[in-house]
């Protein structure tokens, strides 16, 4: 699948092609080098990948554009300085859709004003192919609402950092995306009468359970497995029986022949 964005100004391969980009030569960027109109200009390199995508950004390009109230955000697989810390947190605070470049803090404070004025709750759905950054754009959200309209008391932080714990039990490397998550969160945030945040709920769904103990080749178990064979103290893992996560892999590999063996005895 392609991820055609804005006015045809970028297009990018999906993510196992993950570095190349292609340019529209039709777009409005003009700053790039000419390609003959018609055909798309493939860049390989993750320097040129870097580079254009600065450059987009710098000429406010559409990496991020609007349909209706909808976000279409494309994720650009590296840090771009400023574009999601504090000065950018406050400058989309109470600011309407379309006022500044669209931003996925745009849609979290038009929800919180929703909310607001038509005292109903509100729904952000988050959605794309694996890797697309739903994840971390869901974090940017909660880091958007809990930093503008909370309370500045530890709930803030806490709902932030529920995060890491959730992606230990529940993402994985798979080979679209290192940190997968391989569960379903559905996230609530409780606001009180005066519109600050009091509290969050998480509710997860279909964890992939199968791949605690089998794993497709390049692709790994959940985070918190590693971690605690790397990290536990010497008591834990001589009662979780843990050792090298490689001597893990053997196994679950031993288990999935075992596993495929006994489906060809049952043809
Ligand atoms: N806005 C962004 N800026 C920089 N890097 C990003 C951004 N969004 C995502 N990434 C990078 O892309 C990776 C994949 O994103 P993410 O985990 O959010 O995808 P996902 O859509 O949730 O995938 P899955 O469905 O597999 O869970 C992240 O680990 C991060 O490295």
């Amino acid at each position: 699948m392609i991820v055609d964005i804005g006015a045809d100004a970028l297009t990018i391969e999906p993510l196992h092609q993950r570095g190349k980009v292609c340019v529209n030569p039709r777009s409005h960027l003009h700053l790039l080098p000419p390609a003959p109109l018609g055909q798309l200009k493939l860049y390989e390199s993750t320097k040129e990948f870097k580079e254009i995508i600065l450059l987009c950004v710098e000429n406010d390009a559409l990496l991020r554009t609007y349909v209706a109230n909808i976000l279409i955000a494309v994720n650009p697989y590296f840090d771009i300085p400023n574009l999601y810390g504090p000065e950018a947190i406050k400058s989309y605070k109470g600011k309407s859709l379309g006022t500044l470049p669209p931003h996925v803090y745009a849609i979290a404070d038009k929800a919180y004003r929703d909310m607001k004025v038509l005292k109903m709750s509100q729904s952000i759905i988050v959605s794309g192919e694996s890797g697309a950054g739903k994840t971390e754009n869901t974090k940017f959200v909660l880091r958007y609402l809990t930093t503008t309209y909370g309370t500045g008391q530890d709930i803030d932080e806490r709902i932030v950092e529920a995060n890491p714990l959730l992606e230990a039990f529940g993402n994985a490397k798979t080979v679209r995306n290192n940190n997968s998550s391989r569960f379903g969160k559905f996230v609530e945030i409780h606001f009180n009468e005066k519109v600050q945040i009091v509290g969050g709920f998480v509710s997860h769904y279909l964890l992939e359970k199968s791949r605690i103990c089998v794993q497709s080749s390049d692709e790994r178990n959940y985070h918190i497995f590693y971690r605690l064979c790397a990290g536990a103290t010497e008591d834990l893992k001589k009662k979780l029986r843990l050792d090298s996560p490689d001597h893990f892999r053997v196994r679950a590999q031993i288990l999935h022949l075992y596993v495929q063996s006994c489906g060809e005895k049952n043809k």
